[in-house]
């Protein structure tokens, strides 16, 4: 399989809770030698079930901050009073591994890579829930929000869907049915490329 997939990074960027985590766990499975997650850094607490240095590195904000003081990061951004970034180091191991690398950032990272880091030909994919409506019912089921940190990711998540209305990416994928989302992604990662869905309205309900 190796050989017919693309190297360029593949970014996947959505609201959180639009599923992106699931959709990369199948691709990962159905695919474990061929694609290789670019571990990011975060501030923000481990939660239950997150491995340290597999699902993020996991830092203090003065840690941190030092790494972006040493030009570290590709991109970072911050999301719920919280640090995320993706350090060049990060996507160069994948690589390394003749992987390709998938990267899962925000859309204040895609507009950093976009301006500055467009030499790494990146596919922008953006994985958009069905509804704000859906995504509110899916965060509250996942039970990891407080009612602040809910609504400030339905507010993020209508200023995410925004950006995507402006044509920054390659393929718009919604995530309605988990298995047509999935075979959709699958193709994109693939390089075999599919048809982007129409963007839902961002407005609540
Ligand atoms: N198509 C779908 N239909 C119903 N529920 C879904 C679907 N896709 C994902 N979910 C559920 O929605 C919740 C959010 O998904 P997930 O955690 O993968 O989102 P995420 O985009 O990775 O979020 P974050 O950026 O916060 O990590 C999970 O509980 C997941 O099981």
């Amino acid at each position: 399989m190796s050989s017919r997939v693309p190297l360029n990074p593949l970014i996947l960027c959505g609201p959180s809770g639009s599923g992106k985590s699931t959709l990369l766990g199948k691709l990962f499975k159905e695919f474990p030698n061929d694609f290789g997650f670019s571990i990011s850094h975060t501030t923000r607490q481990p939660r239950e079930g997150e491995i340290l240095g597999k699902s993020y590195h996991f830092v203090n904000r003065d840690v941190f901050q030092k790494l972006i003081q040493a030009g570290s990061f590709i991109e970072y951004a911050t999301f719920s009073n919280n640090y995320y970034g993706t350090s060049a180091k990060a996507v160069a191991e994948v690589g390394l591994q003749n992987r390709r690398c998938i990267l899962d950032i925000d859309a204040q990272g895609v507009k950093i890579i976009k301006d500055k880091h467009q030499n790494l030909q990146p596919t922008f994919v953006f994985l958009s829930p069905p509804s704000i409506d859906s995504l509110a019912r899916r965060l509250v089921k996942r039970g990891s929000e407080t009612e602040e940190s809910l609504r400030s990711r339905l507010d993020a998540a209508k200023g995410e869907m925004e950006y995507a209305q402006t044509g920054a990416f390659d393929y718009v994928i919604v995530n309605d049915d988990i298995e047509q989302a999935y075979e959709k992604l699958r193709k994109v990662a693939l390089g075999e490329g599919t048809e982007s869905d129409i963007l839902p309205d961002n407005r609540i309900a």
